[in-house]
């Protein structure tokens, strides 16, 4: 799934052609992600360096990538067809009519990246492994997407937005997976000024990490919360109070890349179970947070595909 969500990113966003180089990336983005969370010392064997020399091998292609690109554009040898992420980068000035620098580039290169692949290949896997757990909610996503399949034969085999508004309850299911298992667990925000919140004072300046399981899992506002459950999101006028449905984080920093998710998620779906079925190979794989939600052994699967 992580290659799938990396693909689809590299391609969509950045336009990468599919390759040698995109499977490069994606090697040395996981090994840069691994250090995000290791001890940072900085020595040869340890992981904290072997992420360091990852990103900088990372950062040289990107920098050809974002060289190449602005050569073309001089050039006027693109196709606006090929518009993606990179000449919108490069096309931005600040309020001085400066471009953005080429390390500037990179690193917004990296966050979306960051942002966009591991949590949705989170949720699809976790779509996966559910589907081969629960038949009842199994049959009931294969009923509407074998809908979506007829509605598609009569538009000329076409997936277009109008199938993809059908796929309602397919949605609600990952919904209701990113309540129970949030790809992210929540973020950072920095105290503006000072608080007090239910009896706790918190002062200016403190960095606070809000939790998405802290309402996500609670009987006030979710009933029954650890009872699996789409209905929940069936009724949209019945909305969860503010800030308190957050997978996608709320506010002005929420995610960017809701409705790109939700496209992606949806269409992945759509192939998966309209031509394959599946069983997991270990029973009763857990799932484990390091930090983001994964089966513990990478959730192996026999795929059947079906006539
Ligand atoms: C299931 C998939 C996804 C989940 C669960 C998810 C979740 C989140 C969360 C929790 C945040 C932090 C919000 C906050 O701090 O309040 C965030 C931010 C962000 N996400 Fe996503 N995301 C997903 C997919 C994507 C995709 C596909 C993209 C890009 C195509 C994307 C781009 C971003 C960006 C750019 C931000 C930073 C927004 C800002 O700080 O202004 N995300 N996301």
């Amino acid at each position: 799934m992580k290659k799938i969500t990396f693909n689809i990113t590299c391609s969509i966003l950045f336009g990468l052609p599919d390759g040698d180089l995109k499977d490069e990336l994606l090697k040395d983005f996981t090994l840069t992600v691994k250090g995000v969370w290791a001890i940072p010392l900085d020595f040869p064997g340890t992981v904290f360096h072997t992420a360091i020399q990852a990103r900088q091998r990372l950062c040289q292609k990107l920098s050809t990538m974002v060289r190449t690109r602005k050569k073309q554009e001089d050039e006027g040898n693109v196709d606006t067809e090929d518009d993606n992420i990179v000449s919108c980068l490069l096309a931005l000035r600040d309020e001085n009519g400066q471009p953005l620098l080429e390390d500037e580039i990179i690193d917004v290169f990296l966050s979306l990246i960051m942002a966009s692949h591991d949590t949705t290949a989170i949720l699809l896997t976790l779509f996966v492994r559910h589907l081969s757990r629960d038949p009842e909610v199994s049959s009931k996503v294969i009923e509407e997407q074998n809908e979506v399949l007829k509605a598609m034969k009569e538009n000329g085999g076409k997936l277009t937005w109008s199938e993809i508004q059908m796929m309602k309850y397919t949605w609600r299911v990952a919904q209701e997976l990113m309540r129970v298992n949030p790809p992210m667990l929540g973020s950072f925000r920095l105290v503006t000024k000072d608080i007090t919140f239910d009896g706790y004072h918190i002062p200016k300046g403190w960095q606070i990490f809000w939790v998405a399981p802290g309402t996500h899992m609670d009987n006030n506002i979710f009933k029954d919360p650890e009872k699996f459950d789409p209905s929940r999101f069936e009724n949209s006028s019945k909305a969860f109070p503010p800030y308190t449905y957050v997978p996608f984080g709320a506010g002005p920093r929420v995610c960017a890349g809701i409705e790109f998710a939700r496209v992606e998620t949806l269409l992945i779906i759509h192939h998966l179970v309209t031509k394959y079925s599946w069983t997991e190979m270990i029973p009763d794989e857990p799932i484990i947070r390091e930090p983001m939600p994964y089966p513990a052994m990478g959730l192996p699967i026999k795929l059947y595909p079906k006539n």
